[in-house]
């Protein structure tokens, strides 16, 4: 069996966005003098859909979310070329040869991102030419159900942010993620609010609930370390990306002093890079992105890796490129969930692309065992809020 064509099509939202509250989410520009858009690099209104063929007419469905015109351009230009003639089996070769020849640039980023979409492609036409499941390929069920937390809760006035925390509760989730909205910039008062929220949410959900707080590497170094001793009495699972991905150190420092656990890894990419991570203690919990991190091919090493130093795996995101990894790993205890809803920063856009995704049910998902490959194909539901990039 032999591919015969690589397809990529860009699906950008063109619907009903809900604007952001203010003080919506820290991010890693806010610390820019510039004004303008601080929210610009955060969202996710468009989607990279990579469609991999074989002469038999079998389709392995890939996707992703980063910059999704330049990835297109990259898997067009460089990558889709590499693949025709080649079998789609031979994912630890394709990888290689994808990963080595562009080496010079593909290493990170864009590049790797485009790896990410292709390998999943791959991986999702495996299973359906043996009509298996991916996570049966990856080492098959390690769980009856994969327990998921609710992400969302970001910034807005305490009532909302109150009513929303309370919605999950009585949704049966046991484990919520929320966000901060002030960083460095905004002093002592911008300290108080984040605690508010914190606060807030704790109280809604009570001490028997998993709380999560994001950053989204809006806080630098000190800020962080002024934050931990204060967030210590609202017993957090983790603080999320306090700092920029590149401040390995700054993970390493802030995990040391020991007040809440580190979580982070969204923005780190291939088995190398989790490798240093891992080797300098900066995580307590690892969250790649199969979508970014170098696709199933690459995500599996890390679990392997992950495995072996302790760490848990809880990947960046729902979405069922990391479930099928979630199941089929012990060193993955839990899965991200983002609720659905209108579409804002547009994590949810996944839902509004594709069907197959399953509902968490009392705060657990569950994957068929007999859907072959990802269980995913393009939903007609929404097509006509998007336009579509060939
Ligand atoms: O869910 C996360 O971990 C993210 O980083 C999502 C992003 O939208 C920031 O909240
Ligand atoms: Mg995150």
């Amino acid at each position: 069996m032999k591919i015969k064509s690589v397809r990529t099509r860009v699906f950008e939202w063109n619907g009903k966005v809900v604007p952001p509250a203010a003080n919506f989410c820290t991010n890693a520009a806010d610390l820019l003098y510039e004004r303008g858009d601080s929210m610009g690099s955060f969202r996710f209104h468009g989607w990279l859909v990579c469609e991999v063929e074989t002469e038999d007419g079998s389709i392995g469905l890939g996707n992703a979310a980063l910059a999704p015109r330049v990835v297109k351009a990259a898997i067009d230009q460089y990558y889709a070329p590499m693949l025709i003639g080649e079998d789609p089996f031979d994912t630890e070769y394709l990888w290689q040869k994808m990963y080595r020849k562009t080496h010079a640039w593909s290493r990170k980023g864009i590049g790797m991102t485009a790896i990410s979409a292709i390998d999943i492609a791959l991986w999702d036409l495996m299973g359906k030419e043996v009509g298996r499941p991916v996570f049966k390929l990856l080492g098959g069920r390690t769980k009856d159900k994969i327990r998921c937390y609710a992400s969302k809760l970001y910034g807005q006035p305490l009532d909302a942010l109150r009513a929303e925390a309370q919605s999950y509760v009585d949704q049966g989730f046991d484990a919520v993620k929320m966000r901060f909205g002030w960083g460095p910039k905004d002093g002592p008062a911008g300290m108080r609010k984040n605690l508010e929220l914190v606060a807030t949410v704790r109280d809604v959900i009570g001490p028997d609930r998993d709380l999560m707080c994001e950053c989204y590497m809006g806080w630098t170094f000190e800020y962080a370390r002024r934050m931990l001793p204060k967030l210590e009495a609202y017993d957090i699972r983790w603080l999320e990306e306090p700092v920029i991905a590149d401040d390995i150190e700054g993970y390493t420092e802030l995990r040391k002093l020991g007040h809440v656990p580190i979580s982070g890894g969204e923005h780190e990419f291939t088995l190398a890079g989790f490798q240093q991570l891992l080797d300098r203690r900066a995580l307590d919990v690892i969250q790649y992105d199969t979508n970014r991190v170098g696709g199933i091919s690459a995500a599996r090493k890390i679990n392997a890796l992950a495995e072996a130093y302790q760490i848990p795996v809880i990947p960046h995101a729902g979405q069922m490129h990391n479930y099928h990894l979630t199941m089929a790993s012990t060193a993955s205890p839990m899965a991200e969930f983002f609720p659905v809803h209108e579409v804002e920063v547009g994590n949810e856009l996944f839902y509004y692309l594709f069907k197959g995704e399953p509902q968490p049910d009392n705060g657990f998902l569950q994957l068929d065992d007999h859907k072959p490959g990802l269980g995913i194909e393009l939903s007609h539901e929404h097509i006509g809020a998007f336009d579509v990039i060939e």
